[in-house]
């Protein structure tokens, strides 16, 4: 389980959240929703423990997976190497990675189909790939709580459907606690089963999918007309997305 308790950040004078309360159990996934600069990034880092609470309480295991949203360039160190990274918890007397820690990494790897990045210098990756191989190191760890700054950020679109297709499978083995944050409601859609909005003016929402993925609450988020849309899928289903109705999409 990971979750907050009656959690608020505050910076100085300016309160960041007040009383956010929610837990995700070991088999379901959140998604948190928020415009830029509500605090995203903050709560994830308060829930881990990398940012220190007014008040309130956090619960998390002591090793987390955490995917940030921008990773450092580990200079001269391989994918394999960042990976390998995420077993410092298991590493046993002078921190040395033992065979099992490379064959985790290795595995790791491969399930986000990034095993060609093992040897490529990770400061020399594109953002995309960087991406992927942290997700590898959060996956590499071992636990079972696994939290993504957004993770699609850097991704291309078909790189945004293998590693949604990644969350989803992670989430249907229900034996992870996930939580990934994302500025695009059809990520909720297509990945979690849970959401917590974080509203403009300092107010949490949170529910299942189903009940807050809907153009009204969304509309109310981002200040922008929001529509469902039916999409025909690859063998002719249809899938339903959520979208935004900017301006140029009227004209096109
Ligand atoms: N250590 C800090 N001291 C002061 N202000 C901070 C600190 N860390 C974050 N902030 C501020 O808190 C606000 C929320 O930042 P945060 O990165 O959590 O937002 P976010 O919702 O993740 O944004 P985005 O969607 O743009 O990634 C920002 O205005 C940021 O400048």
């Amino acid at each position: 389980m990971i979750g907050l308790e009656n959690a608020s950040v505050t910076f100085g004078q300016r309160t960041l959240f007040r009383n956010v309360s929610f837990s995700v159990p070991v088999g379901r996934s959140l998604a948190i929703l928020g415009p830029n600069g509500r605090g995203k990034t903050t709560l994830l880092r308060a829930l881990l423990g990398f940012q220190r609470l007014a008040d309130g309480s956090r619960h998390a295991p002591k090793v987390a997976g955490y995917v940030p949203q921008h990773g450092a360039s580990q200079a001269r160190l391989s994918g394999l190497d960042v990976v390998v990274m995420g077993r410092a918890a298991h590493l046993g007397l002078f921190g040395q990675p033992r065979r099992e820690d490379r064959d985790a990494a290795e595995g790791a790897l491969a399930e986000v189909g990034a095993s060609a990045l093992a040897g490529l210098r990770y400061d020399r990756m594109s953002g995309g790939q960087r991406q992927l191989v942290l997700i590898a190191r959060a996956l590499a760890t071992g636990s079972q709580a696994l939290v993504f700054d957004e993770p699609t950020s850097a991704l291309d679109l078909g790189n945004q459907a293998k590693t949604l297709e990644l969350l989803d499978a992670l989430r249907l083995r229900r034996n992870y606690a996930i939580i990934f944050t994302t500025h695009d409601p059809n990520h909720a859609l297509a990945a979690a089963d849970d959401v917590l909005m974080m509203m403009p003016g300092g107010r949490e929402v949170h529910g299942t999918v189903a009940d807050m993925i809907e153009p009204e609450r969304l509309t109310e988020l981002y200040g922008v007309p929001m529509r469902w849309v039916d999409v025909a899928g690859p063998v002719g289903e249809t899938r339903r997305a959520i979208l935004p109705a900017f301006a140029g999409i009227e004209a096109a």
